[in-house]
């Protein structure tokens, strides 16, 4: 019998100390065996979490690429369908900013004498989609398909022209307004310089180059008071962020002009107006407000004068942006290498004839039949100017350019196209 003293202290000390050391053993062998299963159970977590993370990141990118809303064979085919040429020595152009107001009557006109056109339009909101979306429509059944896609995805040009040897680029993609950007700056870096830059690498990069006709605007010329504006006048004060833009994209052109052998062409357009036009522009939204009775805002200049513009009809429009197209010269560039000087161009492409705002009111009065609830404002400082005036003698003698449609002509077809559009009575848009 063992007395609580041997239990405590055991006669026998090296049984002790083994059985000692067994039991520290086995506390040990419990400690290591829990913290070996704890290590094992962090190792499978952290496996787990690792695989997770992973096929998270693949998910993203998968469906990053199964939704792009571009590519794969059947897309390819489109693009190649839409680019056919129906004439002899028809153009291939591409066509950005397809589905907005100028892109659309200018791929209309296009498509319709048998060139091959494919367009490019990122369905922005800056103003109702569902507008572009019907010009969309329209370009659908004239056999021109227009891809959803930004001019900033450098990719997607370059597969465009992998797949198709463009002879043009009509670019009509821009952010547009003068007074919204005041609001939203960055949308006109973005558009107008940042888009502007990846489409003319994607250009000078091409093999054949194609030549290059673009939108600038009459909004250059900024505080020049020399009437009626010439190319030759000062374009360096504008006015508003969108001129600076504008103006920064003809000194972008003349660059790849000068280095690659880009064939370019300006065309400053003086307020184009007409079917299908810009909901955000006045003599659009002065029309929905008079039918709808609400109030229109006509803005004046500091010293009560009346603001005035040298509205121009799309179709007038048109027939420049195609005649600058025909006349473009080629690019000289391949491989990315300029192999001689190219043509490099600035047209006027306005009316000749400004009319005040006040006026333009008055005219849609008269074709809507309904009297306008008038405010007039002075003139908030956010980048108007007082009045446009176009020379366009240079667009004259170069193109051929002579607009025919006055103002009152030109709303009254606006007019009949926004009633029909907008169902204030029978009928069917003009453009179809
Ligand atoms: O040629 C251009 O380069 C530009 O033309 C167009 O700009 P603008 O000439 O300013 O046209 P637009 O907005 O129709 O205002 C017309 C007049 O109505 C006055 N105006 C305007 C709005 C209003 O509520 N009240 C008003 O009096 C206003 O003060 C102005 O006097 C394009 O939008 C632009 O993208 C660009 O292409």
């Amino acid at each position: 019998m063992r007395t609580a003293t041997e239990d405590l202290f055991p006669s026998t000390p090296g049984k002790v100390k083994i059985e000692r050391t067994h039991a520290i053993n086995r506390q040990f062998h419990r400690c290591f065996a829990s913290t070996s299963t704890m290590f094992l159970w962090a190792l499978v977590l952290l496996a787990l979490t690792a695989f997770y993370l992973s096929f998270q990141s693949f998910m993203d990118s998968s469906t990053r690429y199964f939704s792009t809303p571009w590519g794969g064979l059947h897309w390819e085919k489109q693009v190649r369908a839409s680019c056919q040429t129906r004439r002899p020595g028809g153009l291939t152009v591409l066509v950005t900013g397809a589905a907005g107001f100028v892109g659309t009557h200018v791929s209309l006109a296009l498509k319709k004498r048998g060139d091959g056109l494919v367009g490019l339009d990122n369905f922005n909101s800056y103003y109702d989609p569902s507008l572009k979306k019907a010009r969309k429509a329209i370009l659908a059944r004239h056999g021109m398909f227009v891809i959803e896609g930004d001019i900033n995805d450098a990719r997607l040009l370059a597969k465009l022209f992998d797949i198709v040897a463009f002879t043009h680029v009509m670019h009509l993609a821009a952010q547009a307004g003068v007074r919204y950007a005041i609001e939203n700056p960055a949308s006109y870096v973005q558009s107008n310089v940042a888009g502007l830059v990846t489409l003319l690498e994607a250009c000078r990069s091409a093999n054949p180059q194609p030549s290059v006709v673009w939108a600038s605007s009459s909004s250059v010329y900024g505080l020049n008071e020399k009437v009626p504006f010439s190319e030759l006048d000062r374009t360096d004060r504008p006015a508003s962020l969108y001129a600076a833009t504008k103006k920064a994209g003809e000194e972008i052109t003349h660059t790849y002009n000068h280095i690659y052998g880009l064939s370019i062409t300006g065309l400053r357009f003086f307020t184009v107006y007409g079917p299908w036009g810009r909901p955000d522009m006045a003599y659009f939204s002065f029309t929905r407000n008079i039918l709808q009775g609400k109030r229109i805002t006509v803005y004046r200049g500091k010293d009560h004068t009346d603001l005035a513009r040298d509205f121009t009809y799309i179709d007038d429009i048109v027939k420049g942006c195609v005649a600058s197209l025909d006349t473009s010269g080629k690019s000289t560039g391949s491989g990315g290498k300029k192999k001689g000087p190219a043509p490099y161009r600035i047209f006027n492409l306005g009316n000749t004839s400004p009319v005040t705002v006040p006026d333009l009111v008055g005219i849609l009065e008269k074709h809507l039949k309904v009297k306008a609830k008038r405010n007039v404002v002075e003139m908030p400082g956010n980048g108007d100017v007082p009045f446009t005036h176009a020379n366009i003698s240079l667009a004259q003698k170069e193109l051929g350019y002579k607009p025919t449609t006055d103002l009152q002509t030109g709303l009254k077809k606006f007019v009949k196209w926004y009633q029909s559009y907008y169902g204030y009575h029978r009928g069917k848009a003009a453009l179809n």
